[in-house]
C-alpha cells in the first residue's frame, strides 16, 4: 500500500505578499501621530517599519516622532493603532496584481493555501473576509495565534498544522527576513516575494526569489513536484 502523497501547502505571508497593505498601514500610522498632535507621516517612511507585528510599528512610528513623542504609552498607542486600522484596514488596501489568477493556478495544481502573518488574526480574517478571499484559505496563522511569531518556525509549523498540511510537502512565500528565517527553522522551502516591502538583501537563506505573482505557480511546482 503506498497511499498518496499528502496535499502540497501554500503558506502566504499578507503584507507585502498577499496583499499591497501599505496605503492603509500607512493612513492609519499617520492619524495615529496625528492624534496625539505629532507630525504625520508619508506612506514610503512607513515601509520599511512594516513586518514584525503591530506593535513594533507603533514603536519605530514612536521612535520616528522622536521627542515629541515621549511619554506616550506604547500599550494606549498600541490599542488606539488597532481601533483605528482594523475596521478601516480595505479601505486601500487590494492584493498585489495575479494574485487570484495565482491562486487559481495552484489549486487547480492540487495545492491547498494558508496564511502566516504577524498581524493580529483578528485583522486578518476581517481582511480575508473583506475581499471575498475565505474560500481560498485553509488555515489562517496571525501573529497571536501562536505564543510566538516569525521569525519563530513555531509560528509557521502551527500554521501548516491546522490547514493540515506537513512541513516537507509546504513552501512559505513571503516579503521580509522573517518569513524566511521561520521557514528555514522550520525546514520548510521558502520564495522571496521581491514584489513586496522587504529589502533586496532579505532574500538571503531563501530558496528562491520571485519577482511578481504571475511566477509563483511555475515556481511552486519546481521547489515541490507534484
Ligand atoms: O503586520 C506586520 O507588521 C506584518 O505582517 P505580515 O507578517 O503579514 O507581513
Ligand atoms: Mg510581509
Amino acid at each position: 500500500m503506498s497511499g498518496s502523497p499528502p496535499p502540497r501547502l501554500a503558506v502566504f505571508d499578507m503584507d507585502g505578499t498577499l496583499l499591497d497593505s501599505l496605503p492603509d498601514l500607512a493612513a492609519s500610522a499617520d492619524r495615529l501621530l496625528k492624534s496625539y498632535g505629532l507630525t504625520g507621516i508619508a506612506p514610503e517612511a512607513v515601509r520599511a517599519m512594516i513586518g514584525d507585528g503591530v506593535a513594533a510599528l507603533v514603536r519605530r512610528l514612536l521612535a520616528h516622532a522622536g521627542d515629541d513623542a515621549k511619554g506616550i504609552d506604547m500599550h494606549e498607542a498600541t490599542a488606539r493603532y488597532l481601533a483605528d486600522y482594523t475596521p478601516r484596514a480595505v479601505e486601500l488596501s487590494r492584493p498585489f496584481p495575479g494574485t487570484l489568477h495565482a491562486l487559481e493556478q495552484l489549486r487547480a495544481a492540487g495545492w491547498r493555501m494558508a496564511v502566516c502573518t504577524n498581524k493580529p488574526v483578528a485583522a486578518a480574517r476581517r481582511i480575508v473576509a473583506a475581499l471575498e478571499l475565505e474560500d481560498w484559505f485553509d488555515a489562517i496563522g496571525g501573529g497571536d495565534s501562536f505564543p510566538v511569531r516569525k521569525p519563530d518556525p513555531a509560528h509557521l509549523l502551527g500554521t501548516i498544522g491546522l490547514a493540515g498540511g506537513q512541513a516537507a510537502r509546504a513552501i512559505m512565500v513571503g516579503d521580509h527576513h522573517n518569513d524566511v528565517l521561520a521557514a528555514e527553522g522550520a525546514a520548510v522551502r521558502s520564495v522571496f516575494a521581491r514584489w513586496g516591502y522587504g529589502r533586496p538583501e532579505m532574500e538571503a537563506g531563501a530558496t528562491v526569489g520571485a519577482d511578481s505573482m504571475a511566477e509563483l505557480p511555475h515556481i511552486a511546482a519546481r521547489l515541490l513536484p507534484p
